[in-house]
């Protein structure tokens, strides 16, 4: 039987309480029963029953008429759209115990709603998001596969992997070395087939310069390092192109000739992303031992406590987490 979710509360001066307390009204036949870590307080603020679980396995039995929380209560009051560092600490514990709740198998996955990560680093926090502290988090369990973490975007037809994440874009052609996109290309690859059911996952190779280098009048990555890269990956029998123009590739003909594109920078997978579909786009982290995902946004202080955030992206990412898991299942 396929275990409940485990969901983390994440930044509470955010828009997060009020999207899960959304989420849990949503609650759906294709959607895995979750429990919810965080400080049940603000979740009852949002005018939902809420159950006092000890464990995401006890979440099924309480979830059609309440949703089931384990508890962590906050240092320090909440005020809604300013974040406070004094809590960040909780943050991150909130996801570290998640992430053992997945590693333990009591726990079929997480979903994460969003941090703030000016007041986690604030606090101490020493990785760019939770891409990083997961893979960290997870680094000694076992793994049979090539590991990541390789932050993926999906929206609508669309998925969209990043072979650089959190890094200043002076610092991307440094970083996108044949060793870098390779190994995104292979997480990819196998987490398509894995945890997508997809038998023949087709790669579409974005390039790094306009017009894919124009020959190297343009920028020599493509002909020094993505064109080999790619040789090599198609030797390995990964079907992946050459790198393609990224300003065509992701219009809806061309979506429809891969099932996932490699991109080399965080704003030429995202922009595409967030264009095609804000509200119900996904992130999700391949190539780690847990299945993980997220929605697409962040913590939208501007909005928090108004009651009018969407929880459309959440829902999703509870979604595709359900079917991650029952495809891992199924194998
Ligand atoms: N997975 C995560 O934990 C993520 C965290 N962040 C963090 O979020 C914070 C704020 O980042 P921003 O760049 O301002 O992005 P943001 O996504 O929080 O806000 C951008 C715009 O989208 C709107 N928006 C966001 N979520 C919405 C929702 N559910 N319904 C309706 N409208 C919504 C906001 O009101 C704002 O106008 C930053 O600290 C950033 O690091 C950002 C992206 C992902
Ligand atoms: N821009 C995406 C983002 O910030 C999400 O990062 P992460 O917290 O999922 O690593």
């Amino acid at each position: 039987m396929t275990r409940p979710l485990v969901l983390t509360l994440g930044e509470p001066a955010g828009v997060g309480p009020e999207i899960v307390a959304a989420a849990w009204r949503a609650r759906s036949a294709d959607m895995l029963p979750f429990a919810v870590i965080g400080d049940a307080a603000l979740l009852e603020a949002q005018g939902i029953a809420v159950a006092d679980v000890f464990t995401p396995g006890e979440a099924a039995q309480h979830f059609e008429r309440a949703l089931p929380v384990i508890h962590r209560a906050l240092p320090a009051p909440v005020t809604v759209g300013l974040p406070d560092p004094v809590n960040a600490p909780s943050v991150a514990d909130g996801i570290e115990e998640a992430v053992s709740f997945a590693l333990s198998g009591e726990a079929s996955g997480l979903v994460t709603a969003p941090i703030a990560k000016a007041p986690m680093y604030a606090s101490g926090f020493r990785f760019p998001g939770h891409t990083e502290f997961i893979a960290e988090l997870t680094a000694d369990a076992p793994y049979a596969g090539t590991r990541g973490p390789v932050m993926m975007l999906t929206a609508r037809d669309l998925r969209a992997c990043l072979v650089t994440i959190h890094v200043a874009l002076d610092q991307v052609p440094e970083l996108v070395t044949a060793e870098r996109v390779a190994r995104t290309a292979r997480v990819v690859h196998e987490s398509l087939k894995r945890d997508f059911a997809i038998a023949r996952p087709r790669l579409a190779m974005a390039a790094l310069n306009p017009h894919a280098g124009e020959g190297g009048a343009l920028g020599l990555q493509e002909i020094e390092t993505l064109i080999p890269v790619a040789e090599q990956l198609r030797g390995e029998g990964i079907d992946i192109t050459d790198p393609r123009p990224a300003d065509t590739l992701f219009h809806d003909d061309a979506r429809a000739t891969y099932d996932a594109a490699i991109c080399m920078y965080h704003d030429q997978a995202l922009i595409p992303v967030k264009t095609l579909d804000f509200w119900g786009g996904v992130n999700v982290s391949l190539g780690l031992p847990v299945i993980r995902t997220s929605p697409d946004h962040g913590t939208g202080f501007d909005i928090a406590g108004k009651g009018i955030a969407r929880p459309d992206s959440l829902i999703a990412a509870v979604r595709l987490a359900s079917e991650m898991a029952a495809a891992r299942a199924a194998r």
